[in-house]
């Protein structure tokens, strides 16, 4: 059995965590810490829990955390994980970061995009844990940067047609929609009901969202050449969900039914990646609470674009069901374990 900690467990993916490992079969939940609510059982932050997981949740002191698990997730805002991280690998530990922190290879653009990396040092020894193009090197890794909900959606959708060369990667706009869970569980105006519940916006336009270098880093490494994109985030008044609809030109002449089968022999024995038949599209209802990628590939018959609509759960796919997957693949678990009956009848 191995025990597991979560740090900033009473958050969002922090309960998701929590969920999804309660049904692990080879996992003991052995710690799970708060800022604000050390000291509370969990299941009173979160009721639902009532029965099934009562811990007391503690204040973060790293050499505490790590002397009760062999893995540690930290589901913490961005500079807040980089200032523990280090202590829990000098301990010994296999830390999967849900943060953006160890995400960006190059320091200087974590400075450009967030603030001065505070442990340069060990963004050469993290991986970026999307499995689906990183399996071989997740494997065994001590520290998983788990990716973003937006770049896991975006990236997916688009490494067949990079790693062919069919679109050319210079062209690629995306459009993304998240529900609110996606800005974390602290009160901010613009996460009020009464401000998402009276439309729908954009956010971040013209390349001023911090998830743009994590794109570019992942899909330039596909495409072997360094390319920009134009990534615009929206937010939708529902609580969980993430549909991105992505569009490119393309430098060969296709077909949708062409793409299809790209699409399914790229994907084929993915576990968590399902390519959709000709004609049917994705919607985040048919991923809600899974750790399913759906994806639909095809050809605007009218104007030639290729366009791309891919939906995950951006609190699993998107945080702590991919997160409990690079669990699996770098402890040396089936990839699946605890993921695969994951919400089929929500
Ligand atoms: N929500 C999402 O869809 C996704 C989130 N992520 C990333 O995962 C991480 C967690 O996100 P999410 O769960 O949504 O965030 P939440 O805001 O819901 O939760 C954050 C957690 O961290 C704790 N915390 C906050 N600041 C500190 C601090 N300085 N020291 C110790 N603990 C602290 C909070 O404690 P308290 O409750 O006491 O404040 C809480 O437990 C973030 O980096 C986020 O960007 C990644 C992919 C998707
Ligand atoms: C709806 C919403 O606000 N979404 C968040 C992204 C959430 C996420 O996955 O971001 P990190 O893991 O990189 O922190 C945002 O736009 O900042």
């Amino acid at each position: 059995m191995l025990n597991v900690a979560i740090v900033g467990a009473s958050g969002y993916t922090g309960l998701e965590l929590i969920r999804i490992l309660h049904c692990h079969p080879e996992v003991a939940v052995t710690c799970l810490t708060s800022e604000q609510s050390a000291g509370k059982r969990v299941s009173d932050v979160f009721p639902t829990l009532r029965g099934r997981c009562d811990l007391v949740l503690e204040n973060l002191e790293p050499v505490r955390v790590a002397e009760k698990a062999d893995v540690i997730f930290t589901a913490l805002p961005h500079k807040a994980a980089m200032e523990v991280v280090p202590t829990f690998l000098k301990l010994g530990k296999t830390v999967i970061d849900l943060s953006a922190d160890y995400r960006l290879s190059d320091p200087d653009v974590y400075g450009a995009w967030y603030e001065k990396h505070l442990n340069p040092a060990n963004l050469k020894k993290a991986v970026y844990g999307l499995p689906e193009i990183r399996r071989a090197k997740i494997k065994g890794a001590r520290l998983v940067a788990n990716p973003g909900c937006y770049p896991t959606s975006i990236i997916l959708g688009l490494a067949p047609l990079l790693k062919k060369g069919l679109i050319d990667p210079h062209s690629i706009i995306a459009d993304s929609a998240s529900g609110t869970s996606g800005a974390g569980r602290s009160a901010k105006v613009d996460g009020l009901y009464c401000e998402v519940n009276e439309g729908f916006k954009a956010y971040g336009v013209g390349g001023a969202h911090r998830h743009t270098p994590e794109i570019e880093q992942e899909l330039s490494l596909l495409a072997g050449a360094g390319l920009k994109i134009t990534f615009t985030p929206h937010l939708v008044p529902m609580d969980r969900g993430i549909l991105s609809t992505i569009y490119a030109t393309p430098a060969k002449e296709a077909t949708t039914e062409k793409l299809v089968a790209l699409y399914e022999e790229f994907y084929r024995g993915e576990p968590f990646v399902r390519v959709l038949p000709q004609g049917s599209l994705p919607s985040t209802a048919f991923v809600r609470g899974s750790n399913f990628c759906d994806i639909a590939p095809l050809v605007d018959g009218r104007t030639g674009r290729v366009i791309v609509v891919s939906a995950i759960d951006n609190l699993v796919k998107g945080a702590s069901g991919q997160a409990v997957q690079n669990m699996n693949l770098a402890c040396g678990f089936p990839e699946t374990l605890g993921l695969d009956g994951l919400a089929l009848f929500p």
